[in-house]
């Protein structure tokens, strides 16, 4: 519909200046050349033309100050017509902020030098949070900019609603502004980590509105940015999100260039620091990889060695014992005289490699030790002393024994990670406590869907109320028990409590996921609203 107005706008002023022209060179054709007023008559067309097609370019959706409200809010005027030739001055103060816009030596703009202070004064509010983290700062800067000033605004800026001023003039008191996904995302993940040290907290917990940081989401915070009921914003900006930056009828959404908050944006300023930034955070050593398993044909090398060692062994033994055989018996249809069953080799037929092994070995320890034997048989005074002294000298190693029978020392290597970290333990927290650990886990429970402004979230079962009741239950009940008359209260650590007073089980150290919620069961029924969506409270901060 407005295109339209506007094609119809331009034919009219064709065809006005058309007519005019032609009885204009009706009466100059009388008197000139017929081919020198055919040029004149083509000239004249085309600047025709152009002055047409210069009227018809709305580049621009405003232009200028036009209202300050009660809040002291500055609105624009509403103006659709082509950029205007920004002064010198104007030029200064736009290279505070939006120096990229100056890139390409440009200096007509959709905006004028009031604007530009308007805009630098307003970014002044996000920069006292985020100017820490330049990245961040630069690529949020960068659409405010764009937007304000651009000189093709209205391609992706398109107002929505204008009201009047005192003197009738109309303001833009509504915009919308199409702009890319991939701009809110990558702009919001870049100042997601931003932190603000003077309050302690995280950029976004000022800047999403009723979310804190970790419930904002890109949308949320962009909205927030336009909502004209936040009192910083002057006018409502609606944030029109496109998948792509592709062009929708005529509109193409706004898509400046970003930086991920671990890259420097000129070399001027740096990188944002850890802090602020996670991606610029020194990166653990990769995990050293265990060298390849050695393999043969597919199988753990080991395997195949050990196995082929065993049936090489087999395969020798037997062969030994049934291949490589001695014929020993000389006549098959022996007949055994009784006075020659002491020779042994009468009785067999084959005897085997082994056995032959086996028989020449007995027979050489048989002779040494009869040798051995007989020899201290001989002596046996010198032989028992000789034994008795030797014995003494010996044993006086007895003395330097030591027997250990601490658990640590028998079982953990001094070198140990645990060792050496229980020994900094004990220097630093005499003396000595022994840290007792319970680790329950859920049972065929299903997991938590928790519903929340930003889509779904799945948490394990643990989080089961059922479940963490239960755990409570069960933490009182170690609290309580009673050993034999010693309570958790004469053993535990409280080092809160003072030292000449009773330690109560309360000031014993107990860690656990009820600390949430101060070991208070009627705290896991309170929630709060997000939104729309009831959450858990959770009471970190009292
Ligand atoms: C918690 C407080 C301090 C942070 C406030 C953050 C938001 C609301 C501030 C930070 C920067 C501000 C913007 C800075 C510059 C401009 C350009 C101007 O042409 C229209 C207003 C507009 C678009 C401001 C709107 C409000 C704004 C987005």
């Amino acid at each position: 519909m407005h295109v339209c107005i506007n094609i119809t706008k331009e034919i009219f002023f064709l065809s006005v200046i058309l007519i005019c022209d032609l009885s204009f060179i009706k009466r100059m054709c009388s008197s000139i050349p017929r081919s020198s007023c055919a040029l004149g008559v083509r000239t004249l067309f085309i600047a025709a033309l152009l002055s047409v097609f210069q009227l018809s370019k709305q580049d621009c959706v405003w232009f200028g100050v036009c209202n300050t409200d009660a809040f002291n809010h500055n609105q624009y005027c509403s103006y659709n017509g082509t950029a205007k030739a920004m002064p010198n001055d104007g030029l200064n103060l736009l290279k505070e902020r939006c120096s990229f816009l100056l890139d390409e030596s440009q200096t007509e703009f959709c905006c004028d030098i009031n604007q530009v202070k308007i805009l630098n004064e307003n970014v002044k509010l996000a920069a006292a949070i985020l100017d820490r983290c330049p990245s961040c700062m630069s690529n949020l800067v960068r659409h405010i900019c764009e937007f304000t000033c651009s000189a093709n605004q209205s391609q992706f800026a398109h107002v929505a609603a204008t009201q009047k001023n005192t003197e009738g003039v109309p303001y833009v008191s509504s915009l919308d502004l199409h702009i890319t996904t991939e701009y809110m995302n990558k702009t919001y993940k870049s100042c997601s980590q931003v932190s603000v040290p003077q309050t302690g907290q995280l950029a976004l917990d000022l800047m999403c509105g009723a979310y804190p940081a970790s419930r904002c989401s890109p949308s949320k915070w962009f909205n927030y940015m336009g909502d004209v009921n936040n009192i910083y914003v002057p006018f409502q900006i609606t944030y029109i999100q496109h998948p792509t930056n592709a062009s929708i009828n005529g509109t193409v959404p706004l898509n400046p260039h970003t930086f991920p908050c671990n890259k420097a944006i000129n070399s001027l300023l740096p990188a944002c620091s850890c802090s602020d930034c996670e991606l610029s955070c020194p990166k653990a050593p990769p995990r050293t990889e265990f060298p390849e398993q050695f393999k043969i044909a597919g199988f753990d090398a080991y395997v195949v060695i050990m196995s082929s060692v065993y049936f090489v062994g087999v395969f020798i033994f037997l062969m030994g014992s049934f291949v490589f055989t001695q014929d020993s018996i000389i006549d098959e249809n022996l007949t055994i005289d009784v006075n020659e069953v002491s020779n042994r080799t009468n009785f067999r037929k084959n005897t085997s490699f082994f056995e032959n092994l086996g028989d020449k070995t007995e027979h050489f320890l048989e002779k040494v030790f009869t040798k051995w034997g007989t020899f201290f048989a001989s002596y046996p005074w010198i032989t028992l002393f000789a034994g008795a002294f030797l014995v003494s000298i010996l044993g006086y190693g007895i003395t330097f024994i030591q027997i250990t029978t601490d658990p640590v020392q028998l079982w953990a290597s001094p070198n140990s990670k645990s060792r050496i970290e229980r020994d900094f333990f004990d220097t630093k927290f005499e003396p000595f406590f022994r840290i007792e650990q319970i680790i329950i886990k859920a049972v065929n429970l299903p997991n938590i869907i928790h519903k929340t402004s930003n889509g779904p979230i799945t948490f394990g079962p643990v989080f089961h109320k059922d479940f963490l009741t239960v755990v409570f239950n069960l933490q009182e009940e170690i609290k309580n028990i009673n050993a034999n008359g010693t309570f958790l209260n004469d053993i535990c650590y409280a080092p809160l409590s003072d030292e000449k007073s009773d330690i109560n089980t309360s000031d014993c150290i107990i860690q656990s996921i009820w600390g949430y919620f101060q070991d208070d069961l009627s705290r896991l029924e309170e929630t709060e609203e997000d939104n729309g969506f009831n959450i858990l409270r959770v009471h970190l901060a009292k």
